[in-house]
């Protein structure tokens, strides 16, 4: 039997625009259009995914634009915030609850009662990620997610190494994250939080709709690896490949990194008149029935767990197959611990890049070139 992702493989939508602002109006005329079409009501809200960081800031601004000229209204929409620092204060200038209400919230009609941010400072993180997914799913699951993407492309935060089955934890946050962000406090890499709470990729990818944002020429290697590599779990933006609606939607900077023939492959999709929207399996409304499992309680250890087992006809009757059989999902126990790699630095990772090397030319260290550079042909 074909596995049923199979049937998913191939519809990855990207669309290229030349700059930041091309990619924001077109990313924000969609949001629009769907939340419009969709025609939302108090009992059947849009349920919508929303990003942090520099790359939807245009995109917020644009949305706030068109919902004051009256061309669409929020107050039927529920969002879900994909990500908080853990342990900054809420009202802390650089929390990702005071960059929506600054960039967003504020400006538009949506309920306070409808927005979702993960709360970085509960007494019980564990707890707060489960309660999150258990929302979603009450909401009958999200609609649309926007992402953004980090150099090193991991949505959300989930770093390069994170499980692409994973949900809702604690996360502790990549170097290269860190560095990154520091631009936001100081420039100074201690002042950054280590830890955040994501959505997990699995959360991500339970989504109807993703679309992701993607601009600049730092963005350039994520695009290549997760639109052109195999999906894997260091770049997770690649999940995507596996989604059956995904949008990427980049300008002409972060394509830098991608084959000429990748580039006009997508290009001549949008020139023949193909919308978008109207491509891959058709949109239907279907609500997600993701439950957490139950917490173990302490005390109770796996061994302790004796399911029934029953026996597969086989040729020699051999394999037992616990009846019972299920994933454990114990979120608990991973919180604080994520058991997931981290990676110290993106540039490691880089073979063949114009950037390898440039960790030591930053410390004034002399970078070498290719070795190969340095054999005489004979
Ligand atoms: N957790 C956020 C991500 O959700 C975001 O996509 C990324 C890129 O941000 P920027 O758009 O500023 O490059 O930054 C952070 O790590």
């Amino acid at each position: 039997m074909v596995p049923s992702f199979i049937t998913c493989v191939g519809s990855m939508r990207v669309i290229i625009r030349e700059d930041p602002q091309g990619v924001s109006e077109y990313i924000a005329e969609y949001i629009v259009s769907r939340i419009n079409a969709f025609n939302p009501t108090p009992e059947k809200p849009f349920v919508l995914g929303l990003p942090t960081g520099s790359s939807p800031e245009i995109i917020y601004r644009i949305l706030v634009q068109r919902h004051k000229a009256g061309e669409v209204s929020f107050r039927n929409v529920v969002t879900f915030n994909m990500d908080e620092y853990v342990g900054i204060p809420r009202d802390h200038p650089e929390s990702y609850h005071s960059f929506m209400y600054k960039h967003f919230f504020s400006h538009v009609d949506i309920l306070p009662a409808n927005i979702n941010i993960l709360n970085g400072n509960a007494p019980d993180l564990a707890a707060e990620a489960t309660a999150y997914e258990a929302k979603i799913a009450r909401m009958g699951g999200i609609e649309l997610f926007l992402g953004g993407v980090g150099p090193d492309g991991h949505i959300a935060f989930n770093e390069p190494g994170s499980s692409l089955t994973s949900r809702t934890r604690v996360k502790t946050l990549a170097y290269d994250t860190i560095v990154a962000n520091s631009r936001f406090f100081d420039n100074d890499v201690n002042k950054v939080p280590k830890k955040a709470l994501t959505v997990g990729i699995q959360t991500i990818m339970d989504a109807r709709e993703v679309v992701i944002v993607c601009t600049g020429s730092h963005k350039a290697l994520a695009l290549h690896h997760g639109l052109e590599g195999g999906v894997n779990h260091m770049w997770t933006l690649s999940a995507l490949q596996l989604h059956p609606h995904p949008l990427i939607v980049a300008d002409r900077d972060a394509t830098m990194e991608l084959k000429v023939k990748t580039v006009k492959y997508f290009e001549s999709i949008e020139q023949s008149g193909t919308d978008a929207r109207t491509q891959g399996p058709p949109l239907v409304y279907r609500p997600r029935t993701y439950v957490p499992a139950p917490l173990i309680t302490t005390g109770t250890t796996a061994a302790a767990v004796k399911p029934a087992v029953t026996s597969v006809p086989s040729e020699n009757q051999r394999v037992l197959v616990p009846k019972d059989l299920k994933i454990n999902t114990d979120m608990r126990r991973s919180a604080d611990e994520d058991g997931e790699l981290t990676p110290d630095s993106m540039s490691s990772r880089i073979l063949d890049s114009g950037i390898s090397g440039l960790d030591a030319a930053l410390k004034g260290e002399l970078s070498p070139d290719r070795m190969g550079s340095r054999m005489t042909t004979v």
